[in-house]
């Protein structure tokens, strides 16, 4: 495709994707989607740049301001991450001239809110949580997430397939935490590869298989995973099952759980019954009170822990959207924890680096469930193979940061129900 041609194409998707009106993954794809005559370099680097212009906004925003033209354009420019002389061939004298300008300037000198690129609210409860980490954190953010594969153990061995993984020109190193994980160097095609295709890996990152490790099901359990979406924690515990007892998959999105299937029928799990329910108090529940061995409440966040792969969850977020998750976050675990069985466990889990949706749910249900124990993490994981779990443990939570553990940001509570 000739130079202004992608340009124009990079303008347009910056256009789409500053409306910030649906996820930039699913604007993203759509419009790739719409556009099948690209070839994979050049949908690689619309993608990329729609990401890093959602992950630098305000300083790109910033330096756009002394261009002409189109903002849109200028944006796709300065934000551009295909060849770099591939795209300086669209640009007219002036434009170049402008570039260069832009690029001259020391980035390091300018105002912290155009270093760190967030929002107010959300920069001022970063630095609370986190202190003097807040600088390596927002460079850790502001990467690209890494490729982590979880090994379906019913299948296959991690050695195995790294092994195999090697002859097909791809390097995989053992995940520092998870048993089951396998990290890989760059970003390759993985699909197509027949260990995928038989059901042996899936993509996971490191943090989510970890939230598998903390409910630790066992064999011939009844489990239920309570927000199950497309399944991703739902095949990690079916494989720690080893496909026997009964995984109840669920869901209030048919459209979420639909996507599980795919997924399943390669996992070779017979164990898993998707469904889905009204809401959290659903009839459904009700009559499995009190007869559930783990509960996984993978509760829905404002999902700031993943802004390495959702950058635009920063400018769709807001301190009233928190307000509305706690809510549902409160409703969704006190109706779980009654399918919790005595000796039962329950773990309620986000992938949102922020307190309020994290320790402040969890105290709040301890106080008022006096008959579910804490279960401090690094005990918990310890016993679930988990090496060097003490490092994941904060006061007893699982606590997982892009900057600390090279993971999506993740919280985890445990309890165990008493008898
Ligand atoms: C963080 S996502 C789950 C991701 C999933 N566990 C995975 O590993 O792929 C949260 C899920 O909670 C679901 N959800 C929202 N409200 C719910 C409710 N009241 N009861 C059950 N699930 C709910 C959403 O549809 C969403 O799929």
């Amino acid at each position: 495709m000739h130079p202004n041609a992608l340009l124009d194409m990079a303008t347009e998707l910056v256009r789409l994707v500053l409306r910030l009106d649906a996820p930039a993954d699913t604007i993203v794809s759509g419009f790739l989607r719409q556009h099948r005559q690209l070839g994979p370099r050049e949908r690689h680097a619309l993608a990329e740049t729609a990401y890093t212009l959602l992950r630098q906004r305000l300083v790109l925003a910033h330096l756009a301001q002394s261009g002409s033209g189109a903002l849109e354009r200028r944006l796709a420019i300065l934000a551009w991450q295909g060849t770099d002389s591939f795209m300086r061939r669209a640009l007219g004298p002036n434009e170049q001239q402008w570039l260069e300008q832009v690029n001259a300037i020391d980035r390091s000198g300018l105002p912290e809110k155009l270093r760190h690129n967030l929002p107010d609210w959300l920069a001022q409860a970063l630095r609370n949580e986190v202190g003097e980490d807040f600088w390596p954190l927002v460079a850790a953010m502001d990467n690209t997430a890494g490729l982590d594969l979880r090994v379906n153990t019913l299948k296959a061995k991690r050695e195995d397939i790294q092994a195999e993984l090697a002859e097909a020109g791809i390097q995989a190193e053992l995940t520092p935490y998870s048993p089951w994980g396998l990290r890989i160097a760059g970003k390759p095609a993985l699909q197509k590869l027949p260990l995928f295709i038989r059901g042996d890996v899936e993509v996971q990152d490191e943090g989510s298989q970890l939230l598998a490790a903390l409910l630790a099901p066992k064999r011939s359990e009844m489990v239920v995973d309570f927000c199950a979406g497309a399944g991703g924690k739902t095949l990690a515990l079916g494989a720690l099952m080893r496909n026997t007892g009964r995984l109840y998959a669920f869901d209030v999105s048919g459209y979420r759980l639909e996507g599980m299937k795919p997924r399943l029928a390669r996992s070779g799990l017979s164990n898993v019954y998707p469904a889905q329910i009204a809401h959290e108090r659903d009839e459904r529940i009700k009559r499995l009170s009190g007869k559930i061995d783990r509960v996984l409440v993978d509760a829905p966040c404002s999902g700031l822990g993943t802004l390495r792969r959702n950058p635009d969850l920063k400018w769709r977020q807001s301190p009233k959207a928190l307000e509305e998750l706690q809510a549902k976050q409160t409703a969704i675990l006190a109706s779980a924890a009654r399918l919790v069985k005595p000796g039962g466990r329950l773990v309620y889990a986000t992938c949102s680096l922020l307190s309020r949706e994290n320790e402040a749910i969890a105290q709040a249900f301890s106080e008022a469930n006096p008959g579910f124990e804490f279960l401090p993490a690094a005990a918990a994981l310890t016993s679930a193979q988990v090496q060097g779990a003490e490092a994941l443990d904060s006061q007893g939570y699982l606590r997982l940061w892009p900057h600390r553990h090279a993971t999506d940001g993740f919280f985890a509570a445990a309890w165990q129900r008493k008898d």
